[in-house]
C-alpha cells in the first residue's frame, strides 16, 4: 500500500529508520568504545569534550567522578543504547574523525537513498533528527557508500539543539527553527514514543518497520507505518 502526503518537508530519524541499528552497534559502538579513553585523558581541555565530562559526571551524580569513572558511565549507556546526550556528543567527535581518515564509512538501507534524490528533486526539503550529534549526522551523510549526501539536507538536528525526541516540544522547536508550519512537516521513525510526539506538535508521522529493527515485533501503534521509503509517496505542497 502507498501512502501519500503533500508537505514542504521530510525530517529524517537515523537508526532503525534510514540505517540499520545493527551497523550503528556493531561497528560505530565498537569504533567509539575503543577510543573513549584516549579521548578523556588526551583531551579533556577540549571544551566540547569538557562540558560533555560534566554532563556525565552530572547525570551519575559524581562531581567527582574520575575519567576511569566516566569512561565507565559512557560504557554501560553504550551497552543499553541509551541516547544520553554527553554519550552523543563524545562519540560523535570519535565517529566525525573517524569517517574524516576513512576509517567508516556510513550505511542506508537500498530504499533509502534513491527515494530521498526523488524527494529533493521534486523540491522538498529534507533535515535530519537524530540522537546522534549533528557532528555524527554530518560525518554519516558525508561518508555514505553513494558518496556525500549532504547537498540535498538543509539542516540537522540532534538532542543538544532540537532536545529528547519523545517530547512534542522538540519538534515545536524543529518547526520554529525551519520557518515550516508543523502541518507541512513529515517525520520517519521507527520508535513510536518519537511518532507520538510528532503528532502532538501538529506533524505527519509514518513509522517505519524493518524486519530485524529493533522496534518491528512491537510495532508503531496507531501510525500509518511502511516497511521502505518507496511505500511513501511525498508531494511538495504549492502553498
Ligand atoms: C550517525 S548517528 C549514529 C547513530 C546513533 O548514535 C543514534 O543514536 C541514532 O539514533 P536515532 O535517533 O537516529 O534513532
Ligand atoms: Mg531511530
Amino acid at each position: 500500500m502507498t501512502l501519500r502526503y503533500t508537505v514542504d518537508a521530510v525530517v529524517l530519524d537515523i537508526e532503525g529508520t534510514t540505517s540499520a541499528t545493527g551497523f550503528v552497534v556493531d561497528v560505530l559502538y565498537p569504533y567509539a568504545r575503543s577510543r573513549f579513553a584516549a579521548l578523556l585523558s588526551e583531551r579533556s581541555g577540549d571544551p566540547e569534550v569538557a562540558r560533555a565530562v560534566a554532563q556525565v559526571r552530572e547525570a551519575i551524580g559524581e562531581p567527582g567522578a574520575d575519567a576511569v569513572r566516566v569512561e565507565k558511565a559512557l560504557n554501560a549507556w553504550l551497552d543499553e543504547d541509551r541516547k544520553a546526550t554527553p554519550l552523543k556528543t563524545l562519540q560523535g567527535l570519535i565517529w566525525s574523525e573517524g569517517f574524516a581518515r576513512g576509517d567508516l564509512v556510513s550505511h542506508f538501507y537500498d530504499d533509502v537513498v534513491p527515494e530521498l534524490r526523488t524527494w529533493h528533486s521534486s523540491g522538498l526539503r529534507l533535515y535530519v533528527y537524530s540522537s546522534g550529534s549533528v557532528a555524527a549526522q554530518r560525518a554519516w551523510f558525508t561518508n555514505s557508500p553513494e558518496g556525500d549526501l549532504t547537498s540535498m539536507l538543509s539542516g540537522f538536528y540532534d538532542t543538544e539543539n532540537a532536545g529528547p525526541k519523545q517530547e512534542a516540544e522538540s519538534y515545536r522547536r524543529i518547526s520554529g527553527s525551519t520557518g515550516i508550519e508543523p502541518a507541512e512537516l513529515l517525520f520517519l521513525s521507527d520508535r513510536p514514543g518519537e511518532l507520538d510526539a510528532a503528532r502532538a506538535a501538529g506533524w505527519h508521522a509514518v513509522g517505519i518497520r524493518r524486519p530485524g529493527e529493533p522496534y518491528f515485533e512491537q510495532g508503531v501503534g496507531d501510525h500509518a507505518a511502511a516497511g521502505t521509503f518507496d511505500e511513501i509517496t511525498v508531494s511538495r505542497s504549492t502553498s
